[in-house]
């Protein structure tokens, strides 16, 4: 079941106050905008809505990620329909509509939202309310109410798709969130217990109430990935080995370039961030990648581990060939991968052995990589 995220973030936080609207304000060192698109990061497809006035911001906080962005309308409801609208030409399953003002969400509590779906139309978190509840004109208590039954609502609020499109397309306006949309059209929502952590920054105030949350949160967090491959050789004059054209008397063959060093890399990056590998985000099956440089491949992982908050600390690559001797290729294959990956030579090792002639790779007949890469957020 496909699930994807849409992330409304077209309001203009005039409660908030202050210079820039909420979402992009930085709190632990970064915009909110960009925590909360991380904590939805492991999903398949994000939908940001934005302002238009707020356009070259997002691209910029976007750039290389796999975020669409849409532009929103004047209303909450009117920038849901945008996203969902966005996501109208490869419907997904599920969707989560989400704050961009709420984000300390856990993943703990977007799983429960989408586990929840596979019995319900809709589910969406709230928190029973526990204080006692009054009325009052401003200055003085003026009655009392029941709390029995009341709950404070959160996001994100998840629905079937196609459920929640024609709840939208049915509703008059004027809703709160999309729980009421859902509703209106008879929609079942179930209760999915909330998180207090997951405010939403609403007032001055709450960019430090997040701001101490995201910190006592963000532990160090330490990744290792590996990753292998092999290319088979084929007729050519040369292979292209991380990044650089190595003459030989035979070329590798694969269904893109063939950079066998560049792919092992690339896989223990996603590894290290349990996201498959490239098969997986550059499907084999689609022409497109037909002899695409494995750059491309590279790129998207490093920008990946960026957008989830992860630096790269070093890489290792061993190349397994009798031929062509890596040695002397091996400064200019480093400094290859440094430009592409954004990183130090002292953290980015090249080296190569040889098989002892045993096996596939001691007869000739392909290049082996083996490649180790760790990630570190603090
Ligand atoms: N036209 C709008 C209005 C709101 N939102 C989004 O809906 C969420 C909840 O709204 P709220 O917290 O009220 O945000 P703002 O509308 O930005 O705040 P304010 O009401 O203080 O201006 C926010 O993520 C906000 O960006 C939106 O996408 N489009
Ligand atoms: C959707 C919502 O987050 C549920 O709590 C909330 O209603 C949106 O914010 P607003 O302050 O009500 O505009």
């Amino acid at each position: 079941m496909t699930t994807a995220a849409i992330i409304v973030a077209a309001g203009r936080g005039t409660r908030a106050g202050g210079a820039l609207p909420k979402q992009w304000r930085e709190i632990a060192g970064a915009p909110v905008a960009l925590w909360t698109l991380r904590a939805f990061a492991h999903l398949p497809r994000l939908v940001l809505v934005i302002h238009p006035d707020d356009r070259p911001r997002a691209e910029a906080l976007c750039e290389g990620f796999p975020v669409t962005l849409v532009h929103g309308a004047a209303d909450r409801a009117g920038s849901v329909r945008a996203g969902l609208e966005a996501l109208a030409g490869d419907p997904p399953e599920r969707v989560l509509i989400h704050d961009v003002a709420r984000p300390c969400a856990s993943r703990k509590l977007i799983e429960a939202v989408i586990a929840a779906l596979a019995t319900t139309p809709g589910a969406a978190p709230a928190l029973a309310v526990t204080d006692a509840l009054w009325t009052g004109d401003g200055i003085r208590v003026t009655g009392t109410r029941d709390r029995n039954g009341l709950y404070r609502a959160q996001t994100p609020q998840g629905f079937r798709y196609d459920a929640i499109v024609q709840a939208h397309a049915a509703h008059p306006g004027g809703a709160a969130d999309d729980v009421e949309v859902a509703r209106a059209a008879g929609l079942d929502v179930a209760i999915v217990p909330g998180e207090e952590r997951n405010l939403k920054i609403t007032g001055p105030d709450d960019f430090a109430r997040a701001e101490a949350l995201l910190k006592e949160t963000e532990r160090m967090d330490i990744r290792l990935g590996n990753g292998y491959d092999v290319h088979r050789f084929g007729e050519g004059d040369h292979v292209v080995l991380c990044g650089i054209k190595v003459p030989h008397g035979r070329s590798l063959q694969g269904h893109s370039d063939a950079d066998v060093g560049m792919h092992a890399v690339t896989d223990a990056l996603y590894g290290a961030m349990a996201e498959g590998d490239i098969g997986r985000h550059f499907p084999p099956s689609d022409p497109q990648w037909k002899g695409a440089a494995s750059e491309i491949f590279l790129r998207h992982a490093v920008d990946l581990a960026g957008f989830k908050g992860f630096t790269i600390s070093n890489i290792d690559l061993t190349l397994i060939c009798e031929r062509p001797k890596i040695g002397p290729h091996a400064p200019a294959m480093i400094a290859e991968m440094c430009r592409i990956m954004g990183m130090e030579a002292d953290r980015v090792s090249i080296k190569a052995t040889t098989s002892e002639r045993l096996g596939f790779t001691g007869r000739e007949e392909g290049i082996a990589a083996i490649a180790t890469a760790t990630l570190v957020k603090s």
